[in-house]
């Protein structure tokens, strides 16, 4: 209640990031391969409430973990962030985590959840750091107190870039609020969007560096530009981004394992393999970065869909892709099981998407399959205890409510998205239905920054 007593500063916005698939070359991304990805249709969304002048804090909600903190913002280690020889400005590429910022932000992130056992700790721990990352090298001192309020619609740690999603929304939230984006808007023109989802994207890939160690950057890029992208990350340089503007809408079904597992963990296990046998470890990599290039000659051909062969081989590739990924070790006997059902029913080819080690599979469905067969397969996964989602892929990038609040083109008055109303709303379906991006007609108000559309 003490809330309506303040009088905010600048209006309450929020902003959203999409998840992703990763139909390509997860694994291989992290070792300079490419990879393919396409934004989906599950999203996080953030609200940021500024307080009154006099309310110095800061408080992060992301009600999804239960991880909620206040810090004082006088308290925080500006003057180690801010001297003049390290200050990041919005527009730096900040490739690794300065080791003299994670000293000055360890106590203020330990500070978090200490009532809670410490295998959730340390998932908290690691949000705060990200959070405080962000908010040290782009915020001020002089900064007003806000609230932070995260809700997302995407499963956590199932391989769908919950963690990037969350990045982007981070970032873009404190560059919005610093003012270092114009955008976006109907007139904006391509190459300025494009300039600002990358300042976005950089200052998301921070946000992962803190979250995971080592990320190739693929999740962070699809999630602030959405659409779908072949990614190649550049030792000596910014990766490589080909948007694929004609990603044809495969007929995919998207499964979870529901076992929970960590990207940090699958992407350390991959880097011991390739630490204790190089020369074969390098062979699947290599064959997987060449099952996307192959991937992407397939998909971008003008007769996909015309020739009936060609979704069959992009079917065995996915297959192939799938084999490699087991021999690197970070299947899991429950996405074995998904396969072992679909391979059984004959109506697709199955690999996993993301880290592995549970998180999600995606199946990729031949065109002359019966609604009844897929039916009956879906009843399988249900009662085995996996879930089924159906997503779309190829969704729209970050975006900005600004103000949360929504018009319909129907005549209604306005909706105001308020702190309270986001906290309160009811699981998934309530967060659409309050807040979900395209997910209501006629509901004006959210803006995505347009990628250059022009093929390259
Ligand atoms: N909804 C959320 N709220 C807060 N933190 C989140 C949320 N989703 C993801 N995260 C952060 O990302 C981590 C999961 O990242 P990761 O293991 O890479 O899974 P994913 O494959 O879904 O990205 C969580 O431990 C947490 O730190
Ligand atoms: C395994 C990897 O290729 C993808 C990880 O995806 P996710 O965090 O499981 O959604 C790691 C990376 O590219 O950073």
């Amino acid at each position: 209640m003490e809330r309506k007593h303040s009088s905010p500063m600048a209006p309450t916005f929020m902003v959203s990031a999409p998840g992703k698939v990763i139909v390509f070359g997860e694994h291989a991304a992290v070792y300079d391969k490419p990879a393919i990805a396409a934004a989906i249709s599950l999203r996080s969304y953030l609200l940021v409430t500024t307080l009154s002048k006099s309310r110095r804090t800061v408080q992060l909600n992301f009600r999804d973990i239960g991880l909620d903190h206040t810090w004082e913002i006088d308290t925080l280690p500006w003057d180690v962030f801010h001297q003049p020889s390290k200050k990041r400005f919005y527009y730096s590429t900040v490739d690794s985590l300065d080791p003299q910022f994670l000293e000055a932000i360890m106590p203020h992130a330990e500070a978090v959840s200490r009532h809670l056992p410490e295998k959730q700790r340390k998932i908290h721990i690691k949000s705060a750091t990200a959070f405080l990352y962000l908010f040290l090298s782009l915020g001020s001192s002089k900064s007003p107190g806000f609230i932070y309020t995260l809700r997302s619609t995407i499963p956590i740690g199932a391989g769908l870039g919950s963690s990037a999603s969350v990045c982007v929304c981070l970032s873009t939230a404190l560059l919005l609020q610093i003012r270092a984006l114009a955008g976006p808007h109907p007139d904006q023109p391509a190459d300025q969007a494009e300039m600002q989802i990358e300042h976005i994207n950089r200052w998301a890939f921070v946000g992962e560096l803190c979250i995971h160690g080592d990320p190739s950057g693929i999740d962070n890029t699809v999630s602030a530009g959405g659409k779908a992208v072949m990614f190649q990350r550049n030792a000596s340089g910014p990766p490589s981004v080909i948007r694929l503007t004609k990603f044809p809408k495969l007929p995919l079904l998207l499964v979870d394992t529901q076992q929970e597992r960590s990207t940090a963990v699958q992407v350390e296990k991959v880097k011991k393999l390739k630490t204790n046998f190089p020369e074969i470890t390098e062979m699947i990599l290599d064959g997987i970065g060449k099952l996307a290039t192959s991937a992407l000659g397939l998909i971008s051909s003008a007769d996909f869909f015309a020739n009936s062969d060609a979704l069959g081989h992009l079917g065995t590739f996915i297959s192939i892709n799938h084999g490699f990924l087991v021999s690197l070790g970070v299947s899991h006997p429950r996405l074995e099981r998904i396969r072992e059902l679909v391979d059984y029913a004959n109506i697709g080819w199955t690999k996993l998407t993301g880290a592995g080690g549970g998180g999600c599979a995606i199946t990729l469905f031949r065109t002359d399959i019966e609604d009844q067969t897929t039916q009956e397969l879906e009843q399988k996964f249900t009662a085995e205890g996996f879930k089924t989602y159906e997503t779309i892929l190829g969704a729209d990038g970050v975006g900005v409510l600004l103000p949360a609040v929504f018009r319909s083109g129907d005549g209604k008055a306005a909706e105001e998205i308020d702190q309270e109303k986001f906290e309160n709303a009811d699981g998934v379906q309530g967060i659409n239905e309050l807040v979900g991006v395209g997910a209501r007609e006629n509901r004006e108000g959210w803006e995505f920054w347009t990628r250059d559309v022009s093929p390259r």
